[in-house]
C-alpha cells in the first residue's frame, strides 16, 4: 500500500471511530430514555383501571366512562409506540455501531464550491446536535449516485428535479466492529473486489441484503416508482429476489409515515422461501411485508370442505411416467384452464347465470329439509333481474336467516328438545338461572319458573344445535359452487371456437376428478374465481403493493384474479421465462410470456448478467436453454461442472462419496436434488443412518446448513455451495429442459451431476467443453 492509501486508511479509520463515538453517546441517550417510556408503559397497565372512572348507572355516566377509558387506552397506546420505535432504533444503532457504512462518495454538485463527503450505510445518522449527516440511508436520493455512476458527471433525482454534477471519488469499505477491514476506490463497476469476496463466501440458508453492492440496472428496479405493473425478466442468479427485497425496504422509506409493512404482500413459491428470505429486511431494519403463497390463498377460500391439491402434487402428477391417454388429456386441460380464453368463458357463464343455472343446496336440520334448494332458486330468480347475482345472494340470505329464525322457533317445542333438556350438564341449569335472574324473570314466589327454566333451556337447545345452520347461512354455503362449476363442463356451447381440441374427454374428467371432492390445482383458480363473480368480493384495499416472486409460475389467469383482488395495488412481477417449469411441462403460457398484461401500465426490465454461480457453471447451464448466450456471468472462476457415469446400482454408494468429497473441501451447504419425491424419499432413506443428512419436502418451512436432498422442484429461488444431480439421465423430456436449467443454476460453487444412462439429451447443446466427463 502507497503512503497515500495508508494516510487515507488512517484517516477514514479516525472517522469510523468518531462516528462510532456519537453512536455510543446516542444508544446511552436512548437507552435511558427507553427505560422511562418502558417504566411509564408498564405504570400505565398495571394501573389502567385505577385511572379510569367506571360509572355505568345512567346513560351519561356510560359515555364518560367510555371517554374516559379511551383516553386512557390512547395514552397506552402513545407510549407503546414511543417505545417500540425507540427499540427499532436501537437496534439500527447497534448494526451501525458494528458496521457504520459501506461506501462514500465525494460529489460537487454543479454551481457549488464544496464537495460533500457523502457515506452510505444501512440508515441515517446525524451528527450530536443534529445538523450535518454522518451516513445518509442508502435510498436517500443523493445515495443513489454511488449505485449509478463512475467517477465523473453524475446525477440523481430529487423530488423535485435532478441535480447535476461531478463525482470526484468513490469509495467502499469492508468494516467489521468498527475496524476497516478493507477499503477499494473504485471504477467503473461498483463493487467488483468486494463482489468477489461476497460471492465467493459459503451459501446461506438465509437471503443476505446486498445493499453494499447493488448493481445499476437491478437499481433502476429497486427505485422505480413510474410503473403501475413493473416486470422483471432476469437470468436465474441475476438477483431478481434480492432487487425485490431491496425494493421493499426501499418503498418502506421513500413512502414512510403512509406505506407500512402491512400494506405490502409478496407472494412466494413456498413455504421454505419464506423463511429464506425472512432475515433480509429485519437486517436493514424494516419489517417484513406480508408474505403467503398463492396455493395458500386459495386453500383459505375454499375453505376445509375442499381438497386442493397443491402445485408440487401436480408437478408430481407432471413427472411421473404414466403417460397414458389421460395424461396428455389433463395436459391439455391444464392448459386450457390456465388461459384468458378460459377465463372469458367463465365471464359469459356467469351472466348466463344472472338469468339460470345457478344452483343451490338444501338447508336441513336435524335430516329434515327446512329451505329446500328449489326453494332457494325459485326466490333468488324471483328477485329484480337488475340486481347483480352478489347483491340478490345477499337478499337470499337475508331471507334465509329470517326463515332459520322462525325454523328455531318451531323447534323449540320439539320432543327432542325436550329429551335433551333432561340430559343436560348442571352447567347448562346453571346458565339459564344466571339468564333468568338477569332478565328478572325469575322471583322465589313466582309458580310457574319451573316451566320458564324449561322454556329457556329449550331455548339454548335449539339455539346451540342450529349455529353451525346459521354459519353455514352466514357464510353462503348454500351455493352449490362445485356443481355450478362442473354444469360448465357439462354444458358449454361445443361452438365456443377456443375450446381445446379433446374438450369432451377434458370434461368428463374434471367432473370425475372434482365429484371425488378433489379440486385440482388448475381448477382453484378458476373456481375461486366464479366463486367472487357470485359471491361478489371487496377488493383489497389495505395491500397497496404486490410482489409476485417466481413469476414464471402464474398463469395469465391467475395473474388476471390477482389483480381483481387487488386493483389499487401496484404490482412488481419478477422471474425467468426460462425456469418455467410447470408451463414448461404442460406448455401453456405463463404471465411472463403472455401478451396480454403487456399494456400501457407495464414496464420491463431485463437482467442479464448473473451473480450467483461460477463462471463454469454459468456458461454450461446457459447453454442448456436457447438464448442462453446473452446470459453474462461475473467473473468468479471455479471448476468446471462434471458428469460421473456409473450403473444404477451403485449410484446412491456413490453420491454418498460425492457428499463427503465435497463437506471435505469445505462446503457447508450441500444440495441433492432428485427429480421427483419419490426419488428424493428413497434417497434419504438408504443414507439417512450412513451420513447425516435431511429430507425436504413441499411443507417444509427452514433449510440448514449441511445436506439436503430436495426434490427438483421444490428447489427453485433458493441457493447451495454445492448441488449434485442425482441422475441426470432422468431429464429426458423437452417438456423439462427449464426444469434442468432451473437445478443446475442452484449452486453457487460446485456443479456435480451424475448419470446412470448416459448424459441427459437436454446436454447436447452444452459443448464438451463445459463440463468435464469422470
Ligand atoms: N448486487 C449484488 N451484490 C451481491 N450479491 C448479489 C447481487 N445480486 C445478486 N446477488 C447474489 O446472487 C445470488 C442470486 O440472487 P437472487 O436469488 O436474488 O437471484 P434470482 O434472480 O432471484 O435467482 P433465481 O431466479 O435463480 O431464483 C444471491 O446469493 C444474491 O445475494
Amino acid at each position: 500500500m502507497s503512503e497515500i492509501q495508508n494516510n487515507d486508511l488512517r484517516e477514514e479509520q479516525e472517522r469510523v471511530n468518531s462516528v462510532v463515538k456519537v453512536i455510543n453517546q446516542k444508544i446511552k441517550n436512548l437507552q435511558q430514555n427507553t427505560g422511562t417510556v418502558r417504566s411509564d408503559v408498564l405504570e400505565i397497565r398495571k394501573s389502567f383501571w385505577e385511572d379510569v372512572t367506571v360509572n355505568t348507572d345512567e346513560p351519561d355516566d356510560i359515555i364518560e366512562t367510555a371517554a374516559s377509558i379511551k383516553q386512557q387506552a390512547e395514552l397506552l397506546s402513545e407510549r407503546e409506540r414511543t417505545h417500540k420505535h425507540m427499540d427499532k432504533n436501537l437496534k439500527t444503532l447497534a448494526r451501525l455501531k458494528y458496521s457504520p457504512y459501506f461506501g462514500r462518495i465525494d460529489f460537487l454538485e454543479e454551481g457549488e464550491e464544496r464537495v460533500d463527503q457523502v457515506y452510505l450505510g444501512i440508515a441515517s445518522l446525524m451528527d450530536e446536535n443534529d445538523e450535518n449527516f454522518l451516513i445518509y440511508d442508502w435510498r436517500a436520493p443523493i445515495s443513489s449516485l454511488y449505485y449509478d455512476y463512475s467517477p465523473g458527471y453524475a446525477q440523481y433525482k430529487i423530488p423535485k428535479g435532478i441535480i447535476e454534477g461531478e463525482m470526484t471519488l468513490k469509495r467502499q469499505f469492508i468494516i467489521r466492529q468498527a475496524d476497516i477491514k478493507a477499503m477499494f476506490d473504485t471504477g467503473v463497476t461498483i463493487g467488483d473486489e468486494i463482489l468477489q469476496e461476497v460471492l465467493g463466501n459459503n451459501a446461506n440458508t438465509q437471503m443476505k441484503s446486498i445493499v453494499a453492492t447493488i448493481q445499476r440496472e437491478q437499481n433502476e428496479i429497486i427505485r422505480n416508482e413510474r410503473s403501475k405493473i413493473l416486470i422483471v425478466q432476469g437470468a436465474a442468479g441475476s438477483g431478481k429476489t434480492s432487487a425485490a427485497l431491496q425494493r421493499v425496504a426501499y418503498l418502506l422509506y421513500r413512502y414512510r409515515g403512509t406505506l407500512n409493512a402491512e400494506n405490502i404482500m409478496l407472494f412466494s413459491p413456498n413455504p421454505l422461501f419464506n423463511s429464506y428470505v425472512a432475515t433480509v429486511l429485519p437486517e436493514l431494519g424494516e419489517e417484513n411485508m406480508q408474505q403467503s403463497t398463492f396455493q395458500e390463498y386459495l386453500t383459505e377460500r375454499l375453505g376445509k370442505s375442499y381438497d386442493v391439491e397443491d402445485p408440487f402434487s401436480q408437478m408430481e402428477f407432471l413427472l411421473s411416467e404414466n403417460e397414458g391417454e389421460s395424461y396428455f388429456i389433463r395436459v391439455e386441460a391444464i392448459r386450457f384452464k390456465s388461459s384468458l380464453e378460459f377465463k372469458e368463458i367463465i365471464d359469459q357463464y356467469a351472466v348466463k347465470l344472472s338469468t339460470e343455472g345457478l344452483l343451490f343446496k338444501d338447508i336441513s336440520f336435524r335430516g329434515d329439509v327446512i329451505i329446500s334448494r328449489n326453494e332457494i332458486s325459485e326466490y333468488f330468480y324471483g328477485l329484480e333481474n337488475s340486481y347483480s347475482i352478489p347483491n340478490r345472494i345477499q337478499l337470499v340470505k337475508e331471507w334465509l336467516l329470517k326463515e332459520l329464525k322462525r325454523a328455531v322457533k318451531r323447534e323449540r317445542s320439539r320432543s327432542w328438545v325436550e329429551e335433551e333438556v333432561q340430559f343436560l350438564e348442571k352447567e347448562d341449569y346453571m346458565e339459564a338461572f344466571k339468564k333468568l335472574q338477569e332478565k328478572n324473570q325469575f322471583t322465589e314466589s313466582t309458580f310457574d319458573d319451573f316451566e320458564r327454566e324449561q322454556r329457556l333451556l329449550a331455548e339454548m337447545v335449539v339455539k346451540e344445535r342450529f349455529k353451525p345452520v346459521f354459519a353455514r347461512v352466514k357464510n353462503l354455503r348454500f351455493i352449490d359452487l362445485t356443481e355450478i362449476y362442473l354444469r360448465l363442463f357439462k354444458q358449454t356451447d361445443q361452438a365456443v371456437k377456443s375450446l381445446p381440441k379433446h374438450w369432451s374427454e377434458i370434461c368428463k374428467q374434471t367432473i370425475n376428478i372434482i365429484q371425488n371432492l378433489v379440486i385440482p390445482y388448475e381448477d382453484a383458480t378458476p373456481i375461486v374465481y366464479l366463486q367472487d363473480l357470485i359471491e361478489g368480493r371487496k377488493s383489497n384495499t389495505s395491500i397497496r403493493h404486490i410482489f409476485i416472486d417466481e413469476a414464471q409460475d402464474y398463469t395469465p389467469f391467475q395473474f388476471a384474479f390477482i389483480q381483481r383482488l387487488f386493483p389499487y395495488s401496484k404490482m412488481t412481477l419478477l422471474g425467468d421465462f426460462n425456469q418455467a417449469i410447470f408451463s414448461g411441462a404442460t406448455g401453456s403460457e405463463t404471465v411472463l410470456t403472455d401478451l396480454d398484461i403487456r399494456k400501457k401500465e407495464v414496464e420491463t426490465f431485463v437482467l442479464t448478467k448473473t451473480y450467483r454461480s461460477t463462471k463454469e457453471i454459468v456458461e454450461f447451464s446457459s447453454a442448456l436453454i436457447a438464448g442462453g448466450e446473452k446470459i453474462e456471468p461475473f467473473n468468479r472462476r471455479g471448476k468446471k461442472p462434471t458428469v460421473n457415469q456409473v450403473e444404477k446400482t451403485k449410484l446412491n454408494g456413490e453420491v454418498l462419496e460425492k457428499i463427503k468429497e465435497l463437506r471435505s473441501e469445505g462446503q457447508q451447504t450441500v444440495a441433492v436434488i432428485c427429480r421427483t419425491e419419490a426419488e428424493s424419499k428413497s434417497l434419504f432413506e438408504e443414507l439417512k443412518g450412513r451420513i447425516p443428512l435431511h429430507l425436504i419436502e413441499k411443507g417444509t418451512v427452514s433449510y440448514e446448513k449441511g445436506i439436503n436432498v430436495i426434490p427438483s422442484y421444490l428447489a427453485k429461488g433458493i441457493e447451495f455451495d454445492a448441488v449434485i444431480i442425482y441422475d441426470c439421465s432422468r431429464y429426458q423430456n423437452e417438456s423439462e429442459r427449464k426444469l434442468f436449467y432451473t437445478v443446475c443454476t442452484r449452486p453457487m460453487h460446485v456443479l456435480h451431476m451424475f448419470a446412470t444412462n448416459g448424459i441427459s439429451p437436454l446436454m447436447n447443446g452444452a459443448g464438451k467443453d463445459l463440463y468435464d466427463i469422470v
